[in-house]
């Protein structure tokens, strides 16, 4: 699967912490991140991680481009709610397509751990399915 990891700075330390706990899961899957979330994942726990650009400076809709594209599988992205982001549309913009696509998408860790789960236990393999991936 093709799983991007993403967030907001002020929640790039409880990935890691999230990236870490989950690394044996991680490892299976093909990584994707924005910029500086991939720098930092790569460095904090070894994970090997495609990086686009920094949010800001189009990372985010990089992602959503492979949603629309159907080469994405899952979003895990911890947004901050609580600061104001320069490129908020792109973020708006991300978690649309995932509605649009039917993408599974966590925004906290409570749910992103949820999905990991579920992931391992098959429940996203329906993303497998010849007519849903190129
Ligand atoms: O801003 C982001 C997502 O909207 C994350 O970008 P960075 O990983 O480059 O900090």
């Amino acid at each position: 699967m093709n799983i991007a990891l993403v967030a907001h700075d002020r929640k790039k330390d409880d990935l890691i912490q999230f990236a870490l706990a989950y690394k044996p899961i991680l490892a299976k899957h093909q990584l994707y991140a924005t910029g500086t979330t991939g720098s930092r994942l790569v460095e904090g726990t070894g994970l090997s991680v495609h990086r686009f650009q920094s949010g800001p400076l189009g990372g985010d809709q990089q992602i959503g481009a492979m949603i629309a594209q159907n080469e994405m599988d899952m979003i895990i992205f911890f947004r901050d709610p609580l600061t104001a982001q320069p490129h908020e549309p792109d973020v708006t913009a991300l978690i649309r397509l995932c509605d649009v696509y039917q993408i599974p998408l966590a925004t906290n860790m409570g749910t992103a751990e949820v999905l990991l789960k579920g992931l391992e236990n098959g429940l996203v393999d329906w993303r497998l399915l010849s007519d849903r991936r190129k």
